[in-house]
């Protein structure tokens, strides 16, 4: 479990997260949604460990994250930025490798290379493994992004639930593209990955996420099952748009609508 108790972080005197306590579970998709501005890039900056909050704690399958060490830590939670840049150009197949960073000496060349490309499999980035990073698409280099963070997570040399934070996954992906990536996320939490998603469009959160967190001004507004969450009161009050929220046609989840 990753969990986040009575978070509260202020930049300059200005409070960007009030008293927030969360949590992430194994096997399962939470998704964080809000306005602009709500803190949720900051909440799954302190989740990961990279911000320290002002006050509360993190804990990670138990521990507090500010006390685990690094590489422990990497091999436990990886983080999909909102964006990212490489300029050398590395193949594919090579910045993949990259998120076994934390394993070297725990496990095998040969262990790490089967694990990179099962990760391009799972994304469907495995006819890109030779290309340069630099030559692809901008939703084919998402593909092999995610591919590094779920390379770096997996192996067998550690028994405690992991977990992946994806900032904003879909942005800039085309539809295809951002459904593939939502379902790889799935695909990972039903192996028992905790996945931790910033989302805006609330329809993917109702199609993808187990658990739907709402966030307003550094606070959450509430947090619970998708459906329990998505209700059109509650949209509304959060991201200031009147909606109906119906019975998606094809799938037993809500489906959102605005009406303005
Ligand atoms: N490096 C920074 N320096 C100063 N203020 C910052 C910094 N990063 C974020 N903020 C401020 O913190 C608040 C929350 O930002 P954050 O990026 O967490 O929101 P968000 O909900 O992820 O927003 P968005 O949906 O626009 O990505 C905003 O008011 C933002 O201006």
């Amino acid at each position: 479990m990753l969990t986040a108790h009575n978070i509260s972080f202020a930049r300059r005197g200005t409070p960007i997260l009030t008293d927030v306590t969360t949590e992430v579970k194994p096997g399962a998709v939470t998704a964080l949604i809000g306005p602009n501005g709500a803190g949720k890039s900051t909440l799954l900056h302190i989740l990961s460990g990279a911000i320290q909050p002002d006050h509360g704690t993190v804990l990670l399958n138990g521990l507090r994250l500010a006390a685990l060490p690094r590489k422990a830590l990497a091999r436990q939670r990886a983080v999909l930025p909102q964006s990212s840049t490489i300029s050398f150009p590395f193949t594919a197949l090579q910045v993949v490798l990259m998120g076994r960073g934390a394993h070297a000496g725990v496990t095998t060349r040969t262990e790490d290379m089967a694990i990179a490309q099962e990760a391009l499999r799972m994304t469907g980035a495995e006819a890109l493994a030779d290309r340069p990073f630099t030559s692809l698409s901008g939703g084919e280099q998402q593909r092999v992004q995610l591919a590094r963070v779920i390379a770096q997570i997996s192996g067998a040399d550690q028994d405690e639930p992991r977990f992946l934070l994806l900032d904003e996954p879909t942005n800039h992906l085309d539809l295809s593209h951002q459904l593939k990536i939502l379902r790889v996320a799935r695909a990972l939490s039903r192996r028992g990955v905790g996945v931790f998603a910033v989302l805006h469009d609330p329809n993917l959160a109702a199609m993808f996420a187990d658990t739907v967190i709402i966030m307003t001004k550094g606070h959450v507004l509430t947090q619970g099952p998708t459906h329990a969450v998505l209700r059109a009161e509650i949209i509304e009050e959060a991201l200031g748009v009147r909606v109906i929220v119906q019975r998606h046609p094809a799938f037993d989840v809500p489906h959102i609508v605005p009406v303005e």
